[in-house]
């Protein structure tokens, strides 16, 4: 393994697509070469993830990054520059240390990982090899290119309209390769946004690009998305366009319960209806249905439904290892959303990887509602090889970004392959 020469580290504040402040690193060598990233940032997120670092004065909103930003510049340069770093494990443990907290609430962990993401790129570049085959050989994996998760639809903390499900995506399972995913999906999104001006409904957008029109009710939604698929000339389900849900439970779970379109619903309530829509529609993963504290509910649900779809977990797992590790032993899901902003460090996502792989569970490497044009995200999910990618709708420049650079990297090796990945359920 190559090692790398920090000369500097050093950070600035640019907008995410919220239009809120991030933090963008530049981590330069000796040698004169340097890498960027930048930090994305969620919206409905989980109660334990890593705290990313925010000052309260700014005009901001409470949202700024000054401090982040500072944080980087001095202790996390002096910790980097001047040194060489034999692995990109050393350097984030030695951030990790620096920080000294259990959820990186000192130096922040949208300055770790940005700065962690900059020195991915840094060892890439001096092994003279593209991101993906650099995380495919640190995690010892085959590239996949894979199966894009589009938001076509969104509702909950990411649009202002009365729907409590989060996300409808629609995933092209049965698209002969990633060029053909990528067409599948936006010739959905359009059939979606045409139909839903024919029915007189807005067709303004949430956070990550999908429409927003004012429904409550998901099997609506759910119609809309199967009508769309039709009228773009595709089958709905596993041969051509399925659809994976992002509930995102948190965002509508009461003290009294579940509240969905109005209706109260208890724990097993909620669970015979996601049983219902999935007999109902072609369905094939189910992300947070179910919210972060509702311990005893999840083991119900991953046990009567995780043999016909994906049960994701991302809220209750926070890219966490110890987490996925506890999760796997207690059957919480069969499957985890992978955000590297949630845990803080690359390493710390790699090791989610390699625990996630070692309990059979599936993982979908995903972006955040609030993003930039980096498209760290996309070359992640190829080279760990876990065969999903949810990158929002197939609209909007911070999220086609990650879609076009799938693209290029599909130009790039024709041989790759392209496809979706199951549970393994090892752990019944
Ligand atoms: C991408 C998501 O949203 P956020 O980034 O707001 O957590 C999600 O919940 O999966
Ligand atoms: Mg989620």
């Amino acid at each position: 393994m190559t090692s790398i020469d920090i000369r500097s580290v050093r950070a600035r504040q640019v907008l995410d697509s919220r239009g809120y402040p991030t933090i963008k690193v530049r981590l330069d060598l000796d040698d004169g070469r340097y890498a960027v990233a930048a930090a994305p940032a969620g919206a409905s997120t989980g109660n334990h993830e890593a705290a990313e670092l925010r000052d309260r004065d700014s005009h901001y909103a409470g949202r700024g990054v000054r401090l982040a930003v500072e944080a980087v510049d001095s202790e996390i340069n002096d910790l980097l520059a001047g040194r060489t770093w034999d692995s990109l494990q050393d350097l984030d443990d030695a951030m990790r240390a620096l920080d000294g907290t259990p959820q990186k609430l000192r130096l922040g962990a949208n300055s770790m990982v940005a700065v962690s993401m900059a020195a991915a790129r840094a060892f890439a570049l001096v092994d003279d090899l593209s991101l993906h085959s650099w995380i495919r050989r640190s995690l010892d994996r085959a590239d996949i290119l894979p199966v894009p998760h589009f938001n076509v639809l969104n509702g909950g903390e990411h649009a202002r309209n009365p729907l409590d499900f989060q996300e409808f995506m629609i995933a092209p399972v049965g698209a002969a390769d990633l060029p053909e995913a990528i067409e599948w999906g936006a010739a959905v999104y359009h059939s979606l946004g045409g139909l839903l001006r024919q029915l007189g409904l807005s067709t303004g957008l949430g956070d990550e690009g999908g429409f927003a029109p004012d429904i409550s009710s998901p099997e609506q939604a759910l119609d809309l998305v199967v009508d769309a698929i039709k009228h773009a000339g595709l089958e709905a389900g596993p041969g051509g366009v399925a659809i994976a849900l992002d509930p995102a439970a948190n965002g509508f779970f009461h003290d009294d319960g579940y509240k969905v379109a109005g209706k109260y619903y208890s724990s097993r309530e909620l669970i015979d209806y996601y049983a219902q829509l999935v007999t109902d529609y072609p369905i094939r993963s189910l992300e947070d249905p179910l919210a972060e504290g509702d311990f005893e509910a999840w083991p119900i649900i991953t046990n009567t439904l995780g043999n016909a779809v994906q049960i994701v977990g991302d809220d209750v797992f926070v890219t966490d290892p110890d987490r996925v590790l506890k999760g796997a032993r207690e059957h919480t899901a069969n499957a985890v959303l992978i955000k590297p902003n949630q845990i803080g460090t690359v390493s710390e996502t790699f090791e989610t990887l390699r625990v996630a792989d070692s309990c059979g569970f599936a993982a979908m490497v995903s972006h955040r509602s609030g993003e930039t044009t980096d498209s760290f995200v996309a070359d992640l999910a190829v080279g760990c090889g876990c065969g999903q990618l949810k990158s929002g709708a197939p609209a909007r420049g911070e999220r086609v970004a990650k879609y076009n650079r799938l693209l290029d990297i599909a130009a790039s090796d024709p041989e790759m392959p392209y496809g979706p990945a199951t549970p393994r359920n090892e752990l019944k």
